[in-house]
């Protein structure tokens, strides 16, 4: 499994989901962007009574031999000592995922460092760390390939045990400069309109940044495929996010984005198939500078900007409940007809 098919929305029913929708006891529209959404879901399950079943909030964890570089102005260290802390509960996304009633599972797609087994986490170590792309490639195309391998098995088995919507969130020192260099080649945007302050550069400290990431590019030359990129700049928790993407998107799963990072990935997955977007929603726009421009360039509307600049998949968490209530209106709401309610004349 390389390259899923999607299945085309179900589009013959948008009259009736359009009808079900205005038939609600409320003006036309006055849902707003929750009508939009509630449009989509319909869509995207083939029914006039979306669910979302087990949503799981998954976070895929890399590390990233550029970060030797000082790309980012945390230790590569982090990286493990975060998946620590998501299997002992701590992080910010464990707190919004136990509040929304999200099942959070932890991916080692390739963390420089042993982690023990535990039950929320899923070891599909790719390698332990991607090579330094500043010197090399950082994956080889086998390695980009197992990624996706192994996100379509991670998403399998969701799908088996009745989930029908992926959370995506990352965890990965040095990744906001993978995803700038996705950005930059794929979408052909110069690398300084690509590149932010990640989880915290200074004004120097950006610069630097940027200098590094442009070195890089020198290095592997103008890339437009999207499993080249992969191999050229990594990483294992961005490659198998895309993957994951297109196995969800191929089996009529909801694909719920998230800030910069994650937005990378979908960027690489629609490159494969543009037909991931259509079972894609928008959770937010981070604080990161590239991302808003990127979620535009791929036709997406956010639906919360909150100045986050967290990744984990935080944003698509917060955001998470206004999904939630859009199946749920489309669901429970009474019409004009079942309330005795005098439509408009
Ligand atoms: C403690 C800590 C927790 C995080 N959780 C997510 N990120 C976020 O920051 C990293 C990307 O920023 P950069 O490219 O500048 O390294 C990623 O791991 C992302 O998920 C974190 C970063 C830190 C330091
Ligand atoms: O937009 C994001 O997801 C993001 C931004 C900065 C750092 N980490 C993640």
């Amino acid at each position: 499994m390389t390259n899923p098919t999607i299945p085309p929305l179900s589009r013959e029913l948008e009259p009736a989901l359009r009808a079900a929708i205005d038939n609600k006891t409320k003006p036309p529209g006055s849902l707003g962007r929750l009508e939009e959404v509630a449009l989509r879901l319909g869509l995207m399950q083939g029914t006039l009574a979306p669910e979302l079943r087990a949503p799981a909030s998954l976070v895929f964890a890399g590390d990233h031999g550029l970060a030797d570089e000082g790309v980012s102005p945390f230790p590569k260290a982090v990286t493990v000592q975060m998946v620590l802390n998501f299997l002992a509960g701590g992080a910010a996304i464990n707190v919004f995922a136990r509040q929304h009633g999200l099942h959070l599972k932890v991916i080692d797609a390739g963390v420089a460092g042993a982690l023990p087994e535990h039950p929320d986490l899923i070891a599909r170590k790719v390698m332990p760390g991607t090579r330094n792309a500043l010197r090399e490639p950082a994956m080889t195309p086998a390695e980009v390939e197992l990624c996706f391998a192994h996100a379509d098995r991670i998403i399998g088995d969701l799908h088996a045990r009745g989930c029908n919507a992926v959370i995506f969130g990352e965890m990965g020192i040095g990744n906001t400069s993978i995803a700038s260099l996705l950005m930059s080649a794929l979408t052909g945007t110069p690398l300084e309109d690509c590149t932010g302050r990640g989880a915290g550069h200074d004004p120097a400290g950006l610069a630097r940044k940027i200098d590094i990431l442009k070195r890089v590019q020198a290095r592997h030359g103008p890339i437009t495929d999207p499993r080249a990129a992969l191999a050229a700049y990594g990483g294992c928790e961005v490659a198998m996010m895309a993957g994951a993407m297109l196995s969800a998107a191929s089996r009529r799963m909801l694909v719920m984005n998230d800030g910069f990072i994650v937005t990378s990935a979908l960027l690489v997955a629609s490159r494969i198939n543009p037909a991931v977007l259509d079972y894609t929603i928008f959770g937010h726009t981070s604080a990161e500078g590239a991302h808003p421009k990127l979620v535009s360039r791929l036709g997406g509307k956010p639906l919360i900007a909150l100045d986050l600049r967290l990744g984990e998949g935080t944003g698509a968490a917060l955001a998470w409940p206004l999904v939630m209530s859009a199946a749920a209106f489309l669901r429970e709401m009474a019409t004009f007809e079942s309330a005795k309610i005098s439509n408009r004349e």
